[in-house]
């Protein structure tokens, strides 16, 4: 796997922005961090005394040697001090993406103005930025101030917000993660928007927290534009680079200390792991998405804190498509079972959920049924497992109400995030591996992964799935996982009995 990533930036001298900033977040995100230096600034916590602009000369330098021998997967541009630096940088980045073998990833933070309100570039750059460089740039990280310096919209609100972001869409940039830092609201809020059509196209994600109170935030700019770099060097989707780029900035900040007689640098500190750290995703329903104005979908009816499972570790957990199985698997003492039908009428569905159901009460087990919330409602099941398109046109208090247990799939952290904001009674973390059941291209999470969400998710019975075998079940449950989710294993195995209590051995 290709992990380097590039830093095309200024140096600040105080050690909290800049360069310096960069390559620290990237190394905390295990990525291999190379730099081409833009301007040598001469700054310490109370400002910037001078801005010394490196030649085009001495920076082609850097970028030749580097790309003789450490080619970026991905690329991320900070400070640049003015419009001949912005030439020579857009010009290299178009050969980059015409001929190398894997193109890089663009990210570029617009710096322009520092935390302590100085101006880092000559004032005729913004047009330069818009014509060159933008229509090469994967992902733009400006911040409030950048943002309307850049497209002269004023922030008063979300909408206004849309509005910028779509103007640098509408200049080239592919994706657009405006930074909330600045912003206030709402008043004691710092909510972050991207607009992805990098790689989704016109997908919107808005992100938020209470803001963190301190004064020691420099640098906070260039290390979040770092760290989506880093995650995107590492394949991890612009979603999750959005999340994990905030949790580290909040933890960065609860941290954060002064080294001289003025603003102190964010931390710059791990991966992480503590989800008091992490961003709410903001949804129609929720308070902060009202705040924001968000239109609420005509059948969704939010509701959260499902009823619990009886244990936080749910065991094998056998997904079925057939009543028949299901019957097989509880006969073999499975205890937790899911109905997963797909194609069927719904004569044949009512008659199938009853079954299920009354199999489950026979057996004292946990019967989830997939998909069809209705149904399960109706014959009383233990409970529903729902995917995340499932969620915006559920009756989700319908289901709360009539005590039903509520399984969320999640893909990846921002899922798992969107999904915590309805506390479910469990989550569900897939797909581990790939797998031939269900089309999961792009949503291979990796042991490494689960590793990480975990423990981050600990309040909840947690559930792996996808591709799990018998040789995999317990590397998966060394995770600490409280349930592996299995089709295959057991409907194509040679010998169901046999595999099941193989699988049971191997989780426990
Ligand atoms: C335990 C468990 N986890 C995930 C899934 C996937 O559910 P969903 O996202 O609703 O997709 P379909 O199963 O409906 O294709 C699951 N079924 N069970
Ligand atoms: C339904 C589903 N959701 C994520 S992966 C998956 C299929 C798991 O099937 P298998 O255990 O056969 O890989
Ligand atoms: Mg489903």
């Amino acid at each position: 796997m290709n992990n380097v990533v590039w830093t095309i930036a200024g140096s600040d001298s105080g050690g909290g922005a800049g360069i310096q900033a960069d390559i620290k977040a990237m190394q905390s995100f295990g990525v291999h961090g190379c730099t081409a230096i833009t301007a040598l600034t001469a700054q310490n916590s109370l400002g910037v005394e001078a801005i010394n602009a490196v030649s085009t000369d001495i920076i082609e330098s850097q970028l030749l040697a580097l790309e003789k021998d450490m080619k970026a997967k991905v690329i991320k541009i900070g400070m640049l001090a003015n419009v001949q630096q912005i030439q020579l940088i857009s010009e290299h980045i178009s050969h980059y993406k015409a001929k190398w073998p894997v193109p890089p990833v663009i990210v570029y933070d617009p710096v322009a103005i520092a935390s302590s309100g100085d101006l880092l570039t000559e004032e005729d750059t913004v047009s330069a930025i818009k014509e060159c460089l933008l229509p090469l740039v994967d992902v733009i990280t400006p911040n409030t101030h950048e943002t309307q310096l850049l497209t002269g919209v004023y922030l008063i609100g979300p909408a206004a917000i849309k509005e910028a972001a779509n103007k640098l869409l509408s200049w080239g940039a592919k994706a657009v993660v405006i930074k909330g830092g600045h912003w206030d609201y709402p008043s004691g809020y710092c909510i972050d928007y991207c607009i992805n059509n990098f790689t989704q196209k016109g997908e919107e994600y808005w992100l938020g927290n209470e803001k963190i109170q301190t004064p020691h935030n420099h640098g906070t700019g260039c290390s979040m534009a770092s760290v989506i770099a880093a995650c995107l060097a590492k394949d991890y989707p612009l979603k999750d680079a959005f999340i994990l780029a905030k949790a580290y900035i909040n933890q960065g900040l609860k941290v954060a200390v002064r080294y001289g007689e003025g603003i102190g640098p964010v931390a710059q500190t791990s991966f992480p792991t503590n989800l008091a750290d992490y961003p709410q995703v903001i949804e129609a329903g929720s308070w902060l998405g009202d705040e924001l104005d968000f239109d609420v979908p005509l059948d969704f009816n939010m509701a959260a804190d499902f009823a619990p499972c009886e244990s936080k570790s749910l065991g094998l957990y056998a997904v079925v498509d057939s009543v028949d199985w299901l019957e097989k698997c509880l006969q073999q003492g499975v205890k937790t079972v899911q109905l997963r039908v797909k194609n069927k009428d719904d004569a044949q569905l009512d008659e199938l959920v009853a079954k299920a159901v009354a199999l489950g009460e026979q057996y004292n087990a946990q019967v989830f049924i997939n998909d069809y919330w209705q149904l399960a409602i109706k014959h009383g099941a233990y409970g529903v497992h729902l995917g995340q398109q499932d969620l915006e046109n559920t009756n989700l208090a319908a289901i709360k109400n009539a005590g039903l247990r509520l399984g969320l799939s999640t893909h990846g952290f921002y899922e798992m995030l969107r999904a915590h904001n309805y506390r479910p009674s469990y989550l569900a973390f897939g797909a581990i591996y790939p797998t031939t059941t269900k089309d999961m291209t792009g949503q291979i999470q990796g042991l490494e992964k689960l590793f990480k969400f975990v423990p981050l998710m600990q309040s909840y019975p947690t559930v792996a799935i996808g591709g799990i075998d018998l040789k995999r079940a317990s590397q998966v449950a060394k995770t600490g996982v409280g349930s592996v989710a299995v089709v295959r294993a057991i409907s194509e195995a040679d010998d169901y009995v046999q595999a099941i209590s193989a699988l049971q051995a191997a989780i426990n």
